[in-house]
């Protein structure tokens, strides 16, 4: 398989469709500030606006979840802060590796964000002997040579790649074939994966050329005789991604 996606249906076990799954985090990241801020109930519309999704799909989302709210009340943010936990496997510790610990991966292992959302980062590992026992984020990092008993001894079954992209394939199959089914890839290079291995890739480059292009219909359109070279409306989602957002959550909201 040439992509590395896996072969799913669009529906996950309980019927609960992927572009669902894929709005779940907007929804909890909007609901966690509002529990933050103590607020104990919501409004679909509130909700959507601040997830950045349209209220009628935020309605028909939380269906799936047999969550319906009360009306005139809204929904009960507290409990829908547990349940869409709950559904996206949060309420569960998930221990991570982050394999290239150079800029990237250090910014990644320093980041407070994991840990806060259900995942800890159970190991570093780079390949270089000279990052060997230095610690980086309060974790020394360790030697690839130790990837496959790392990833045994700590249960890890979700991998993050952030080494140059040439050595990407190889640190995946070498995690693959430790046992990691999860794999979150940050080098620009498709990841070839056997059926049952989820890749999802993360790309800022890709995310900016889409700005680029909206920039540039912005500047064509105050052109009075726009030349129309530029396409009028391209919806600006990942297509680029096989292995990036699934359904109709685009990378970047349209305005
Ligand atoms: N997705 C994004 O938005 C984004 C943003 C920045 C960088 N990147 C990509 O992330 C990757 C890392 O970027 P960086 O700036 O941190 O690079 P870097 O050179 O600072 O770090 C790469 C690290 O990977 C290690 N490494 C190399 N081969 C390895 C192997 N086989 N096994 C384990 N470790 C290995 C190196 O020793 C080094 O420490 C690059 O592929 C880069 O293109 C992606």
């Amino acid at each position: 398989m040439a992509t590395g996606r896996t072969h799913r249906p669009a529906t996950r076990s309980r019927g609960i469709p992927e572009a669902t799954v894929a709005r779940l985090p907007l929804y909890l990241r909007a609901l966690t500030a509002l529990s933050e801020r103590s607020v104990p109930t919501v409004s679909s519309e509130e909700l959507a606006a601040a997830a950045g999704v349209n209220s009628a799909k935020l309605r028909k989302d939380f269906s799936y979840l047999g969550s319906y709210g009360t009306r005139g009340v809204g929904y009960d943010v507290e409990y829908l802060v547990y349940q869409i936990s709950r559904e996206l496997g949060l309420t569960q510790d998930w221990p991570v590796v982050i394999v290239g610990i150079g800029n990237l991966g250090a910014a990644l292992a320093n980041y407070g964000g994991f840990a806060s959302r259900g995942f800890r980062v159970a190991a570093l590992i780079d390949a270089d002997p000279g990052l060997t026992g230095k610690p980086v984020a309060g974790i020394p990092v360790q030697h690839t040579d130790e990837l496959e008993k790392i990833i045994k001894d700590n249960g890890v079954s979700i991998g993050v790649i952030a080494t140059p992209a040439g050595a990407a394939q190889q640190v995946c199959d070498r995690l693959v074939a430790a046992g990691v089914t999860s794999i979150l890839n940050f080098a620009p290079t498709v990841l070839s994966v056997p059926e049952g291995v989820d890749v999802r890739k993360v790309d800022l480059s890709i995310e900016l050329q889409i700005l680029a292009f909206h920039e540039q219909r912005k500047s064509g359109e105050e052109t009075p005789a726009g030349d129309g070279a530029v396409p009028a409306a391209v919806t600006p989602r990942d297509d680029s991604a096989d292995q990036g957002p699934d359904g109709d959550v685009p990378a970047v909201m349209p305005a």
